[in-house]
């Protein structure tokens, strides 16, 4: 394909009111695989996350400027369909947020907004959905039963489920796991994998170990500024910014 590049960003400030959060951020995303967004408590991550899919509108006093290119897309210019891009770009949040509808009816929640009708097309969907995020298996006895009567982990899966519905290219995982016991974390990061051969998958992590095993590339976040870029197995080995390193090691953050 000739295009790799997924997200090309370039000079990227972000700020709340009259407070700079992100300061100058230029960063390209290629297709495919997992890119681990670290650092420390409010240097920046979410924020920067949330305005790849312009989730950052929600916020009224944020202010971006700067160029977010997704395929060659100004994705902040006017002529631009917030829906097609939100379509492209899913995102799942730190806690399982299912809506207040059945299994089957989560997941169907998007097609059905992008217009499918048809039951059978939207039977299969579901069924397609439920098994990308290793899920059918557990519930396809139950799909008509609420959302909410699955465990949290499953609640998780069930939200990446909604989010493969729509076929989108980019998953954006604000901290996935932060929810989760030590086993559902494990179904989640298995999965994460899984997904990063079809998909890009841009992950918010706090666990340094999480961001290692799962991650491709990781981008290290500090005061809104990204200090470090390259593949994680480098970064975690060889970082070339003594502040990395200090941040990897735990020396603070
Ligand atoms: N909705 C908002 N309104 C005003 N300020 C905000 C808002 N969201 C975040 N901020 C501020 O922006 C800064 C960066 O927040 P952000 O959530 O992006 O950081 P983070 O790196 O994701 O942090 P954490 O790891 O703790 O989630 C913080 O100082 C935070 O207080």
């Amino acid at each position: 394909m000739k295009n790799e590049k997924v997200f090309s960003i370039k000079d990227l400030h972000i700020s709340y009111g009259s407070e700079k959060v992100i300061k100058g951020v230029d960063i390209d995303i290629d297709r495919k695989g997992v890119i681990a967004i670290i650092g420390p408590s409010g240097c920046g991550k979410s924020t920067f996350l949330k305005s790849l899919n312009r989730m950052i509108d929600t916020i009224p006093s944020a202010k971006v400027e700067g160029s977010i290119k997704y395929r060659g897309n100004d994705i902040n210019s006017d002529n631009l369909e917030v829906v097609n891009l939100r379509k492209q770009v899913g995102m799942v949040f730190q806690k399982p947020n299912p809506f207040p509808k059945s299994i089957y009816d989560n997941v169907a929640f998007g097609p059905r907004l992008h217009g499918v009708r048809d039951k059978a097309t939207l039977d299969e969907i579901v069924e397609e959905s439920l098994k990308g995020a290793a899920l059918w298996d557990e519930v396809k006895d139950k799909v008509k039963k609420s959302a909410f009567s699955l465990s949290g982990g499953q609640q998780q899966r069930l939200c990446i489920a909604r989010a493969l519905a729509v076929k989108p290219e980019v998953l954006l995982m604000d901290e996935p796991c932060s929810a989760l016991d030590p086993i559902a974390t494990t179904k989640v990061e298995e999965l994460i994998k899984k997904l990063s051969k079809d998909y890009t998958i841009i992950i918010v992590t706090h666990n340094m170990q999480q961001a290692a095993r799962i991650s491709n590339k990781a981008a290290f976040f500090l005061n809104g500024e990204i200090i470090e870029y390259s593949d994680t197995e480098r970064m975690f080995t060889n970082p070339e910014d003594k502040r990395t390193e200090d941040y990897i090691t735990g020396r603070f953050g």
